[in-house]
């Protein structure tokens, strides 16, 4: 896929997996858009990429994807800032078994959001351009992680949901297709 002026809007960016499929995506010529709830070291790696990779290219937006009106305002200033979308991330993730109720709406529903969003903002049927929904999970839902039977669970799901959306654009005859890749454990689903 050419990423040349294409724009992506990546959460969980500040840290991690989510900070280099920033910075490669950048490398590629792509702009991004970081989201992400720690807005202090999102404005920190902000200021980093753009001195790197040009200031016009890069933007933050503090937003917590269980908070579906914060996520949808990280949209809706991707599209005023950059105005246009081609790419959505559901990447943010958080592993505590302890703490379940957070982690299936950060790592569950956080990407169910995402991906409505994705399909608002960028949604043929919707007057958009198409684009590409990507979904990080981890390899736990092929091999369970019994340390973490509830993380395990919420990635089970997020494999079921983006296998589901991918089948039924499928169906639809719209432009879709979804590749697995293992890498670092994970698996990036692409709608
Ligand atoms: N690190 C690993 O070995 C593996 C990670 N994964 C998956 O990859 C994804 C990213 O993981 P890592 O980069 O390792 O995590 P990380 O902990 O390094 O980074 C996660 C980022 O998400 C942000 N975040 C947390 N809650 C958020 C929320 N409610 N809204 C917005 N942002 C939020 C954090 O502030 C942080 O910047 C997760 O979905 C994880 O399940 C999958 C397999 C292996
Ligand atoms: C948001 C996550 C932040 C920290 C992530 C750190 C590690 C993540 C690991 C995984 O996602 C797990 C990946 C593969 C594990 C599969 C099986 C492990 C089996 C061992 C066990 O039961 O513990």
């Amino acid at each position: 896929m050419e990423l040349k002026g294409k724009v992506a809007l990546i959460t969980g960016a500040a840290a991690g997996i989510g900070l280099a499929y920033s910075e490669e995506l950048l490398k590629q010529g792509a702009k991004v858009s970081l989201c992400d709830i720690d807005s202090e070291i999102g404005e920190q790696v902000s200021d980093d990429l753009g001195a790197k990779y040009g200031r016009k290219n890069v933007l933050f937006c503090q937003c917590d994807v269980t908070d579906y009106p914060q996520y949808e305002e990280a949209f809706e200033m991707t599209m005023k800032v950059f105005n246009r979308l081609d790419i959505v991330i559901n990447n943010a993730g958080v592993m505590n078994d302890r703490f379940w109720e957070l982690e299936v709406d950060v790592n569950l529903n956080g990407v169910i959001r995402g991906t409505l969003l994705a399909y608002r903002f960028m949604g043929k049927d919707r007057g958009g351009q198409g684009g590409t929904i990507v979904n990080t999970a981890s390899t736990a839902f092929a091999r369970p992680q019994v340390s973490t039977p509830i993380y395990t669970a919420t990635n089970y799901a997020v494999v079921g949901l983006t296998r589901a959306y991918g089948v039924s654009y499928l169906y639809q005859s719209l432009e879709s297709k979804i590749v697995t890749t293992h890498s670092h454990r994970s698996v990036h689903f692409l709608l």
